[in-house]
């Protein structure tokens, strides 16, 4: 338990009495008698349910429920007007009067749990944490925000957080809706309809913000949940890092995808991650598979010959997908056989001269191949009188002489020589030069395809979040705003972590062409994970390659000091592994070390985060963090990609403790100031 004065607040942690924790104990108890009595209800419905949708809602309130049982409730305001909330993970509410009993962490009068300090204390009294393990209540936290002012930039419940934040990890992220701070909180709940920029530096919560914001727009916007949310990450290893924590916050209902898993239909066989490709190219492509060439068809003996160019100038002018204008095309060619066709029967029966044409008999009734065509095409000959004279066909006449045509096998031949249905898949391969098999960057080059031919079939969802966005080509976000027609989005990401070319430089130019200048950004500016050692041993890094920025200000120091070490691989980095039993390492390397790295540390080569060790690229590495990192080649990570400046900044960035790194050749200089390390 935490006692003490930080930062002008007043805490009365220690001097809490054993009736309070018994009080609040009482309180509690309380709290789990009615989430039980909601389970036991929610269990009965589900029994009885019938229909999909009522069984499919208990079933999502039976999960929602269970998620909530750690950590319950987690704090309690004091107001200055004597009134008192609970604060917890979902709102509870007393059966007799619907007095509330618990308030939801997203509820707009859970705020200033978030929110009030000393100086802006907002009608809060005291602001007390509650600590439980399992259903028992085992510590209080008390702040009085009394208006003895403090610094405005104090970290809210200073010592709860960096409790958190000096943990252990365990492979996987968790919620922060206990220890949640001011400049988080105000993202969180950031109710803006559009595009939500969250840029910062690594470790400032983005992807934590981010998914915490979906929560409560689940929340406030209870819509949303029947149109689907989406949340993109940088690669499987992440979403599966990311996975539980909107289960653990009670929402089961979120899909989540990599940029390539967008389209199931692509299997990813071939390495590849920058696009070479434009969407005015795949566009060029589809378009020049329309080829105005005069179209000849036989029916039933009449060799009939169309200049294609106004049903393709039409079909043109529709501005419909490829496929679809297809179909425009097609009705205007055939409007134009069948007019033809029309008019031939039509001259026949008509000609009173004596002349035959084009198989008409000579007295003026309709020839034989006439009578074929119009049995083809569905119009009724009067079977009284087979060889009248038909001196007119009507609307519907002409109507079955196009579906007839339609059915000929001939004429759509034809017809798909001038404008063919084409599948995505043919005209991705042909712009991308017939490759063998996919990569990840031509899943988006393949979505292009889709939307120019109109072969839609994809989901879209009421709001997407984007993490690691920087790393996304134009051709990607074009994939992901027709994902998501209403523009609702939290994108976040860090322009200093970009690290494929076709990425992010700046957030107004990728999102200009989609949404024009209707997005805001919002900048957190602390960096929880890394410490202040670490991000001293990265700032010569980030000075040459940033010059300007400022680097996320570290809110803790371990006393651990980076090292460095001139030694060969693999055995510097199997010795360096060997020294660490407990915590969780991640070794960062470059691709060409990667293979060889896993061979000599006998680990997987495919990462299972929450083993002991795992070892990475600096792509795999992405949005994750270790207790302890080991870089192996610096140089090499330096080279090995145009941005390779951005990579090593990343690996040096994931470690919550401790960072050690292993140099084969001289030590780059942007590192040369890290401690040397004697062996
Ligand atoms: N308010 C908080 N309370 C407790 N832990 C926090 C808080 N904010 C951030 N963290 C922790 O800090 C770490 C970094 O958070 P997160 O991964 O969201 O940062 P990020 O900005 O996305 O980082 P990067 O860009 O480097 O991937 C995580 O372990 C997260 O749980």
């Amino acid at each position: 338990m935490w006692t003490g004065t930080l930062g002008g607040r007043h805490a009365e942690g220690g001097g809490l009495s054993s009736t309070e924790i018994d009080n609040e104990q009482q309180y509690v108890a309380t709290l789990y008698d009615q989430l039980d009595a909601l389970r036991a209800q929610a269990a009965d419905r589900l029994a009885v349910a019938v229909e999909p949708d009522v069984k499919a809602f208990w079933q999502g309130e039976s999960a929602r429920l269970a998620a909530v049982e750690d950590g319950l409730c987690f704090g309690r305001l004091d107001l200055v007007d004597g009134r008192r909330a609970y604060i917890g993970r979902l709102g509870l509410f007393r059966d007799e009067d619907d007095e509330p009993l618990l308030v939801d962490w997203r509820a707009p009068a859970a705020r200033p749990y978030y929110v009030a300090t000393a100086a802006e204390p907002g009608g809060v009294r005291r602001r007390r944490r509650i600590t439980t393990r399992g259903r028992t209540v085992v510590a209080l936290d008390d702040e009085l925000l009394d208006g003895d002012a403090g610094d405005p930039g104090d970290l809210v419940g200073e010592a709860a957080l960096l409790a958190e934040l000096g943990a252990e990890r365990t492979g996987r992220m968790h919620d922060i809706v206990t220890t949640l701070q001011a400049e988080q909180d105000r993202v969180v709940r950031d109710d803006h309809p559009g595009v939500l920029v969250v840029q910062g530096g690594p470790g400032t919560g983005k992807t934590a913000v981010a998914l915490h914001r979906l929560a409560c727009l689940l929340y406030t916007r209870t819509q949303l949940r029947g149109r689907g949310v989406l949340v993109v990450g940088p690669s499987t290893i992440f979403l599966d890092y990311i996975g539980q924590v909107l289960p653990g916050l009670g929402e089961n209902s979120v899909v989540t995808t990599t940029i390539a898993g967008m389209r199931p239909d692509a299997v990813i066989t071939r390495a590849g991650t920058t696009e070479t490709v434009t969407p005015e190219q795949v566009a060029a492509a589809v378009r020049a598979r329309v080829r105005r060439r005069e179209l000849e068809v036989e029916f039933e003996e009449q060799r009939l010959v169309v200049d294609p160019g106004a049903a393709i100038t039409a079909a043109r002018a529709a501005g419909l997908p490829h496929n679809a204008a297809r179909l425009v095309f097609q009705r205007h060619v055939l409007d134009a056989l069948a007019r033809e066709l029309a008019d031939r029967m039509e001259r026949v029966v008509l000609t009173e001269s004596g002349e035959a044409l084009d198989g008409g008999s000579t007295d003026g009734t309709l020839g034989a191949a006439d009578l074929r065509a119009l049995e083809a095409a569905g119009v009724i000959i009067d079977p009284d009188q087979p060889q009248a004279p038909r001196t007119v066909l009507d609307e519907a006449d002409k109507a079955s002489l196009r579906d007839a045509l339609l059915a000929d096998p001939g004429v759509t031949d034809a017809l798909d020589e001038v404008w063919p249905h084409l599948r995505a898949e043919d005209v991705a391969a042909e712009v991308l030069g017939w490759p063998d098999g996919w990569s990840e960057a031509d899943v988006p080059v393949l979505d292009e395809a889709a939307a120019v031919l109109g072969d839609g079939g994809f989901p879209t969802y009421g709001h997407v979040v984007v993490d690691e966005a920087q790393e996304l080509s134009p051709m990607a976000w074009r994939m992901l705003m027709r994902r998501c027609p209403t523009r609702s989005m939290t994108i976040v990401g860090d322009l200093a972590q970009t690290s494929t070319t076709a990425g992010t430089t700046s957030w107004a130019d990728v999102l200009g062409p989609h949404v024009e200048d209707r997005w805001r950004l919002a900048q957190l500016t602390v960096n929880y994970r890394t410490p202040t050692e670490v991000m001293a041993a990265a700032a010569k890094l980030f000075a040459a390659h940033h010059p300007g920025l400022t680097p996320a200000r570290s809110v803790r120091s371990t006393g651990h000091q980076p090292w460095r070490l001139e030694g060969p691989l693999p055995s510097s980095i199997v010795a360096a592994v060997a020294e660490h039993t407990t915590g969780r390492l991640a070794v960062i390397t470059p691709r060409a070390h990667h293979a060889t790295l896993v061979a000599a540390l006998g680990v997987a080569a495919e990462p299972d985060l929450t083993a002991p060790v795992v070892v990475l690229t600096p792509a795999q590495a992405k949005g994750l963090e270790f207790d302890v990192v080991l870089i192996a080649d610096p140089a090499r990570i330096l080279t090995e990609n145009p941005l390779g400046h951005n990579d090593l900044y990343v690996a040096m960035t994931r470690a919550t403790q401790r960072l050690g790194i292993v140099h084969p050749g001289p030590v780059p200089d942007v590192l040369a100031d890290v401690r040397q390390r004697e062996s």
